[in-house]
């Protein structure tokens, strides 16, 4: 568990953080938005101590960060920055080893989990494995560097824009290939994004910031439904939020018995996607299926009531 009570940082007499206090459960994610320059890079930098606070405490497990000495909180606090942050003259198993091997982990079970890691990240581990970072794509650079992040299990991982320079379909992989790394291995996640719709996506809660201040930590439908202020309502774009809610949720909740025409959609498909392909298929109703097998219908009444506001 991370915990941060009334944490302020001033800098040079200007306060970048203010009074913050928030707690993130173990084995939950926490989104961090806000507008540029409102304190989330420095939040995040707090709680593994790249910068200290000017006043008030950051637990991580129950300890307080100040009795624990930067390098070996660090061991226990996976970092991904935007840009990765990758050692150039490095290959990529080299780069994804470098903290399994400061922590004196055994050469065949670093490369094992080199090659798990890449193909977690669908990265073909003999193709991939040697190559420096500059033979890597932008993208492909990005996912090295959160598998770096990744590679000694940490339990605590903060991230940094870690998606930033994905296409949108790599970065929709990217976003299901994390939420799956955190529930196998358990890990409490603090991902900081500009991005509303993946802080939707990814966050158990989401902490929004401006200029400075926390102005709201809710769960995301909380956070949709009850905007604690005007700027959160700005940020999420009120004209969304129907669709913002329909794709938190997903359709198998409102399969109903009876037939409906044409190809199914799958089980754990999101509501917003079932209605886009009702309305583009002309089909009033789907047929929804779970491994090949029929499980009923969703009709698109059903879809539309899911955007209702509270
Ligand atoms: N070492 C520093 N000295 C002076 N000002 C700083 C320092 N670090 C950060 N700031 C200022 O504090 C504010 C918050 O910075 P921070 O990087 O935390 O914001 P951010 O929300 O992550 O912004 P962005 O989304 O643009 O990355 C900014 O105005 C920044 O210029």
């Amino acid at each position: 568990m991370i915990e941060l009570a009334h944490v302020s940082r001033v800098v040079g007499g200007r306060t970048i953080v203010a009074d913050v206090s928030l707690r993130v459960a173990a084995g939950t994610i926490l989104t961090v938005v806000g507008t540029s320059g409102s304190g989330k890079t420095t939040l995040l930098r707090l709680i593994n101590r790249l910068v200290e606070p000017s006043a008030g405490t950051i637990r991580v497990a129950g300890r307080d960060v100040r009795t624990v000495p930067p390098h070996a909180l660090r061991r226990g606090i996976g970092y991904a920055i935007q840009g990765h942050g990758l050692f150039p003259h490095r290959t990529v198993a080299e780069n994804i080893g470098a903290v399994p091997k400061l922590l004196g982990w055994e050469r065949a079970r670093i490369a094992a989990r080199v090659d798990e890691l890449l193909t977690l990240f669908r990265l073909d581990p003999a193709l991939y494995r040697d190559r420096l970072p500059a033979a890597l794509s932008g993208g492909e650079q990005q996912r090295i560097g959160v598998a770096r992040a990744l590679a000694a299990e940490p339990p605590i991982l903060l991230m940094d824009e870690p998606f930033g320079a994905l296409d949108p379909i790599i970065r929709g992989r990217a976003q299901d290939d994390l939420k799956a790394i955190q529930q196998r291995y358990g890990t409490t996640i603090v991902l900081v994004t500009h991005d509303m719709n993946e802080a939707l996506r990814l966050g158990d809660r989401i902490a929004v910031m401006d200029g400075g201040r926390l102005v709201q930590e809710a769960d995301p439908t909380a956070l949709i439904g009850a905007p604690a202020t005007e700027f959160v309502g700005a940020l999420l774009g009120r004209g969304d939020r129907a669709f913002q809610l329909m794709a938190l949720r997903l359709v198998d909740d409102l399969v109903e018995p009876g037939p409906a025409p044409g190809a199914p959609i799958p089980a754990g498909t999101s509501v917003r996607d079932a209605l886009a392909e009702s309305l583009w298929s002309q089909r009033p109703a789907l047929p929804v299926s779970r491994d090949g097998v029929i499980l009923g219908r969703v009709t698109r009444a059903r879809l539309e009531a899911q955007g209702a506001g509270p």
